[in-house]
């Protein structure tokens, strides 16, 4: 494989010339002090050229960090199977999933403290491209790929917010923190491992490596992450969508990107089958998290957390789960935070699924005896309507590892919970009323305490799903008692009406 000579990051292992005890962070401040859009635009430069030109005139000293492909948990004494970045390769030889391993002692020849400072001397600049929540942290991510292949929106350093009032009032709690990836470019968490994904495959595009464009399956999210990045890159998309199953919102994203879009008389499963035959057999990349590079991106939101706590860990972490990559994502991130001394311990992990989509709730309820893949159900929670989960295998690892739990939600508990939370100022998507109602069931059952540092994590914007927002508040929805129902009152357009409405709602409205 060439490498290109000149890039803004290196491509090419520097050797070790001092001690790590010697090295500050002021290198990598100072590079991003002066790359500012006004000053890079006072040079005729644009902020890529800019951080070209620090890098050829303070090019970071002792790095020496690489990645590979490796098994999924397994033995590497005796599994010694391994892959470069630059391969394409989503399947270990036995068929098993695969991991992105870094070269752990590389890393750890920094102190934690160092990466601590490093982090935290990235955050909120527009710097190239540490300007993203993901990049920012590019030495655990894809440490040897050149800015200049790099396709960033800037994704990722989202809200962490304390959820004071519904902590309180529903909850009893008062340390309750919602972290929101779905304030992100195309409004879900899917941004974070697609800038990686679509990064790579601009880098493997320009080696001639045979891709000519990049494929996925998807409930929605995913597929308007992919079509945005290949569109901002230039490289064309394909999504397989079920039909009828995804909210036109999420629907939409994809054709305005101008992805080829085909609308497939399946459930996001079959289409997930379809996409795995298709991309073994044409030159598309498969997108997927399947495709262990995404969740490299996608770990970062761990990681964020804890410096948006100021590397406190907080007791718990609930996501809910699908396809399954995110869970074992966050349990990354946590644990490579933990391996590399920027904290001491990871917090518990509790995976939420929707009871009409819940082979991992099943399996979990077992004692892990045996997995079974499900047909899964209609459900509001739509992103997460899976029943063949491709990440099982790392869920129930990232799950044992962190003393996790595995909670449930129906449909009612659902969007009850979405209702609650929305009343108190949010506006969540029905995914995230599913890991609010495992925390609430966790809470009355005191497996969460009242004093627990917990987040729970939201996934995708509310807005993308105001249908099941709209059914709700209209009580249109077919044995839902939607007991938070708040539809709008029609009244006649005079003065007398309206005074009626609002004293009567006055009246009844607590002081
Ligand atoms: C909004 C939303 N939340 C949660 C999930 C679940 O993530 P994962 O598939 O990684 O379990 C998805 C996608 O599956 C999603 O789109
Ligand atoms: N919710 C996802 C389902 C596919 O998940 P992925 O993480 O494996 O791509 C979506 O939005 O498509």
């Amino acid at each position: 494989m060439k490498k290109r000579a000149i890039s803004s990051f290196p491509t090419k292992p520097h050797t070790l010339k001092a001690t790590p005890r010697f090295l500050s962070i002021k290198a990598a401040a100072a590079s991003s002090s002066s790359n500012t859009p006004a000053n890079t635009a006072s040079k005729g430069n644009n902020i890529r050229d800019e951080a070209r030109r620090q890098y050829l005139t303070n090019p970071p000293q002792n790095q020496n960090f690489s990645a590979k492909y490796v098994p999924f948990n397994t033995d590497p004494v005796t599994n010694t199977e391994s892959y470069s970045l630059d391969e394409i390769v989503y399947r270990s030889q036995s068929g098993g999933l695969l991991d992105v391993q870094h070269d752990m002692s590389a890393l750890k020849a920094f102190p934690g403290s160092y990466w601590r400072a490093l982090f935290d001397s990235r955050v909120g600049k527009t710097t190239w491209p540490y300007g993203s929540g993901v990049w920012s942290k590019k030495e655990w991510v894809l440490p040897e790929i050149s800015g200049d292949d790099i396709v960033s929106a800037f994704e990722g350093n989202s809200n962490l917010f304390w959820a004071e009032r519904f902590g309180k009032q529903f909850l009893e709690m008062n340390d309750l923190w919602v972290k929101h990836c779905g304030i992100s470019h195309t409004g879900s968490f899917k941004d974070l491992g697609m800038t990686v994904l679509v990064s790579q495959v601009n880098r493997l595009r320009k080696m001639n490596r045979p891709v000519f464009g990049v494929g996925c399956a998807s409930t929605g999210d995913t597929s308007a992450a992919l079509s945005a990045y290949c569109a901002s890159a230039g490289i064309p998309s394909i999504v397989f969508l079920p039909a009828n199953k995804i909210s036109i919102a999420q629907l939409v994203q994809p054709i305005a990107n101008g992805a080829f879009v085909l609308s497939i008389d399946t459930d996001f499963d079959g289409c997930m089958q379809l996409i795995r035959e298709v991309t073994s057999e044409l030159p598309i990349y498969l997108a997927n998290s399947l495709n262990s590079l995404r969740l490299e991106g996608q770990k970062t939101a761990a990681i964020e957390i804890l410096q948006q706590f100021d590397w406190e860990v907080p007791d718990w972490v609930i996501v809910p789960g699908g396809n399954l990559g995110n869970i074992y994502a966050f349990y990354k991130g946590f644990n490579m935070c933990k391996e590399l001394g920027l904290v001491d311990k990871i917090p518990r992990l509790v995976c939420a699924q929707a009871a009409n989509a819940n082979p991992l709730y099943l399996y979990y309820k077992s004692g892990w005896d045996e997995f079974k893949a499900v047909k899964a159900n209609s459900t509001f929670a739509s992103a997460i309507q899976i029943g063949d989960p491709v990440s099982i295998d790392r869920a129930v690892y990232a799950l044992k590892q962190s003393n996790g739990i595995v909670e449930e939600a129906t449909e009612e508990e659902l969007m009850d919970a979405t209702a609650q939370a929305d009343s108190t100022g949010m506006f969540i998507c029905p995914h995230t009323g599913v890991a609010l109602t495992a925390l609430m069931k966790l809470r009355k059952s005191g497996v969460i305490g009242p004093t627990d540092r917990t987040v729970v994590v939201s996934t995708a914007h509310g807005l993308k799903f105001t249908q099941s927002k709209i059914d709700y508040h209209s009580n249109n929805i077919k044995e839902m008692a939607c007991r938070f129902a708040n539809p709008p009152v029609s009244v006649k357009a005079d003065f007398g009406s309206v005074m009626d409405v609002l004293k009567k709602y006055l009246s009844k409205t607590p002081k």
